[in-house]
């Protein structure tokens, strides 16, 4: 998988990109331009839609994107929030106008539960101008920093919601990068967290993209919703390795440590998403290019790698598993192609009706005739894949590198193609989107063993833009030049073997078991368990990344960080990991779990010199003997956020005495909800702090501080914001939050938990960045 990493990357559609990103711009692309023959031919043939509607849908594709947003996080705080948004803002923004005319307020997303999907249709100049809406963008832009709201394309909310995630179920994200969906599914599986204690949920959720930057990026992204159920892998998925994991694991069982003697068998997944690279001509609105650019033969070349991704998670998908297929595609190929190619290859699935589900959402059904073109220009299409081959000049046949598979199946009915859904721009002023909800009924009999053809198979080639689908997709040659070669197929050879950890089990301790597995390509080769793999058979020679290795659960420094920092015997020791160079070799693992402890410099000659991180702090806070936690008003709050490094005397009794008795180190304090003078808390505020021999230090970031500032109290009164407001004072441009002047409510004060609690966590990880061997571990 390693060696596509650098041309990897994609189009909205996780395609590659074509286009130079600012070549297309909305301000420089007249409505006359957006036509394209070769779209408007080739989709004609396909009775994508009736003619009637033909012309409504290609006018709504020519309009702007309006701007959509959900709002995020767990159950409590998500709610909080979208109250501030419809008692707040909405009645503000709804007697907003410019230049004399009445601007339309935000409105709630008729089909997403719970009311908490958002849009609004409103120019750039007014965000700009508009007070009102110019107090709600910076809102906006505020909340998305710190994770409790994701900006999202209406269309890209539906895939996670048909696959139904309860919280111990395992699931598995198979192309999930830049990651607005794998939060969706992160969200689903800690729906039972509370503002201030993040659950640990028995179930686990493992994302992957086979694009290293963009993995990145979706490190990155998921770190706004902490989660210690979290693994992150960098792999191609079409080859995805079969993991295994102990079998006799069972609920609230401990996985030891070492596993080499227990029986391992593959690890299957509840849920599975294969949101797979596409074409992305459904993102037309908002990535203007592709109406230049468009031409069918991308489309066709990306249908053996779609079919191979969904084949690949269908083939790791349990008994009465969902799995959902979704591209950001119109076309047939890329769409009711894949899904009746992989159904002929993995007998035992159905595509569910789920006509019942979120009757709001208007949809299509998917189509059962679609009629393929074999050349770019969309000179004649053609119903079978016989009719296809009949029109090929005499030797052209064998050449060409369309397959039965892009044509519609004899038996289309039967399959039940109709209950794919298809959503297009006009119905509900979307972009254009596909999806498909799979069971698995049954086992089948014997594994498919007839993989899909890898003639006209050739490499991804990506760049990491997520906007612009681009030139270099797996485009099948247009078959009358058939001029240009395709690479070899691509993925691990089946000697490769990766080790990742693993969690397998249900139950919360054995989620986060000491389990490895191994990539192979053959689901009968996997690693010795333990046995690092000898360099010469890794295949990816730059994957960079530190291993993850487990803390033995009676290390000193865990020990002594279990003492010093009041952690119960509860605290799940065995499940802790460090990550660093010296440990056993966990390829493609890009990430874990969340960090919970950090070793802190300044707590050097302590006899643990770590302290609990912020985004640690609502994992590890189960685990906190409550005896230790101190208790704090809104007061102390205030002088934590005024100035970095506050003396104990800064604050009043009868803080002052209790944090002047407390040795020095990693301390908790705690400021219940109710009324603390101005500021009304609905719920308990937990935050970690750090005592020196004379000073606190409020453990937090910076944005975060700034975030509860505004919330509490109506402005920003840290350092950081009231250096951004001198400098904006005089002139200047400052970066950090700034009071807008919205009035505080109590939902505000409220939903300042939601930042305090936007720290990461790591169930049980310990990460060690900078670390060498065991004693010099810095956990
Ligand atoms: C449509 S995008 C996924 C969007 C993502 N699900 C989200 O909601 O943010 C498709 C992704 O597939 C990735 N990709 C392309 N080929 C892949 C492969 N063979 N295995 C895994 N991921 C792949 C691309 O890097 C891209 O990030």
């Amino acid at each position: 998988m390693g060696r596509n990493n650098k041309r990897r990357g994609g189009g909205r559609g996780g395609g590659p990109r074509r286009n130079k990103p600012n070549e297309y711009r909305s301000d420089f692309l007249e409505k006359s331009d957006m036509d394209n023959e070769r779209f408007a031919a080739y989709y004609k043939a396909q009775n994508i839609v009736s003619n009637e509607e033909w012309e409504p849908l290609l006018d709504a594709l020519r309009r702007p994107l309006p701007t959509t947003f959900r709002v995020a996080g767990s159950r409590q705080t998500a709610q909080t929030l979208n109250r501030l948004i419809q008692d707040t803002y909405v009645p503000m923004l709804s007697d907003a106008s410019f230049e004399g005319e009445p601007i339309p307020p935000p409105v709630q997303i008729p089909w997403y539960p719970d009311g908490l999907a958002w849009q609004f249709n409103v120019p750039k100049k007014v965000l700009r101008k508009s007070p009102e809406f110019k107090k709600f963008h910076n809102f906006l832009v505020f909340e998305t920093d710190v994770g409790n709201i994701s900006r999202q394309e209406a269309v890209s909310m539906i895939p996670p919601l048909f696959l139904d995630v309860l919280p111990h179920h395992k699931v598995m994200d198979m192309c999930a990068a830049p990651g607005s969906k794998t939060a969706q599914l992160l969200e689903a599986l800690h729906a039972n967290d509370t503002a201030t204690e993040t659950s640990i949920p028995s179930g686990l959720l493992l994302a992957n993209d086979s694009d290293q930057k963009r993995t990145h990026m979706l490190i990155h992204q998921s770190a706004r919703l902490p989660s210690p159920a979290l693994m992150v892998t960098n792999l191609d998925a079409s080859n995805y390795p079969v993991i295994r994991v102990p079998a006799s694991l069972r609920q609230g069982e401990v996985a030891p440590a070492r596993l080499k003697k227990k029986k391992m068998e593959q690890l299957l997944f509840d849920r599975i998403l294969c949101d797979v690279p596409c074409s992305g001509d459904g993102t037309m609105r908002k990535n203007l290019g592709i109406w230049k650019s468009w031409q069918p033969m991308d489309g066709n070349g990306l249908h053996s790698l779609q079919v191979r991704i969904l084949q690949r998670g269908m083939k790791m998908l349990k008994e009465d598993g969902r799995i959902v297929y979704s591209t950001c595609s119109l076309n047939p190929v890329e769409n009711e192609a894949v899904v009746a190619e992989a159904l002929k290859l993995c007998p035992g699935f159905e595509i569910v009706d789920v006509s019942d589900r979120f009757p709001n959402l208007v949809r299509r059904p998917g189509l059962t005739a679609w009629r393929p073109t074999g050349d770019k220009t969309v000179s004649n299409t053609f119903a079978s894949f016989a009719e296809y081959q009949a029109s090929l000049p005499e030797g052209q046949a064998a050449a060409s590198k369309m397959t039965e598979g892009h044509w519609p199946p004899p038996d289309a009915e039967s399959l039940n193609l109709p209950r794919c859904m298809r959503i297009y721009p006009h119905l509900q002023d979307t972009g254009g989107f596909f999806v498909a909800v799979l069971e698995k009924t049954k086992k089948p009999e014997k594994q498919p063993v007839t993989a899909p053809s890898t003639k006209g198979k050739r490499e991804m080639e990506e760049s990491v833009d997520d906007e612009v689908p681009e030139s270099k997709k797996p485009r099948l040659t247009d078959d009358s030049t058939a001029s240009v070669e395709l690479a070899a197929p691509q993925g691990a050879s089946s000697e490769t073997t990766t080790t990742v950890p693993d969690a397998s089990a249900p139950g919360p301790e054995s989620a986060q078991g000491a389990v490895k597995a191994a990539e192979a390509e053959d689901e009968n080769i996997v690693a010795d368990l333990d046995k690092t793999p000898e360099p010469s058979k890794v295949s990816s020679s730059d994957f960079k990344e530190n291993p993850y290795t487990f803390l033995p659960s009676d290390h000193t420094i865990l020990t002594n960080c279990m003492s010093r920092l009041s952690l119960l015997p509860t605290f799940p020791s065995s499940n802790v990991l460090v990550r660093n160079p010296e440990g056993d070799a966990v390829r493609s693992l890009t990430s874990a779990g969340t960090k919970i402890l950090s070793k802190q410099e300044a707590g050097k000659g302590l006899d643990a010199q770590f302290r609990i991180l912020g985004e640690g702090l609502q994992v590890v806070l189960p685990y906190v003997d409550p005896e230790t936690v101190m208790a704090a008003d809104v007061g102390v709050l205030r002088v934590l956020l005024k100035a970095y490094h506050p003396t104990c005397a800064a604050f009043e009794e009868p803080f002052q005495t209790k944090v002047a008795e407390r040795g020095p180190g990693s301390h908790i304090i705690r400021i219940p909800a109710g009324v603390h003078r101005d500021v009304t808390l609905s719920h308990d505020v937990l935050l970690p702090i750090w005592k020196s021999s004379v000073s606190v230090t409020l453990m937090i970031d910076k944005k975060a501080k700034s975030a509860m500032s505004l919330r509490l109290f109506g402005a920003d009164i840290t350092v950081a914001g009231r250096a951004a407001q001198q400098q904006k004072e005089a002139g200047g441009s400052g970066s950090a939050a700034v009071n807008d002047g919205t009035p505080v409510t109590e939902l505000e004060a409220e939903t300042q938990a939601v930042e305090v609690g936007t720290v990461d966590d790591a169930m049980d990880v310990v990460e060690a960045e900078e670390a060498a061997g065991p004693e010099g571990v810095s956990v």
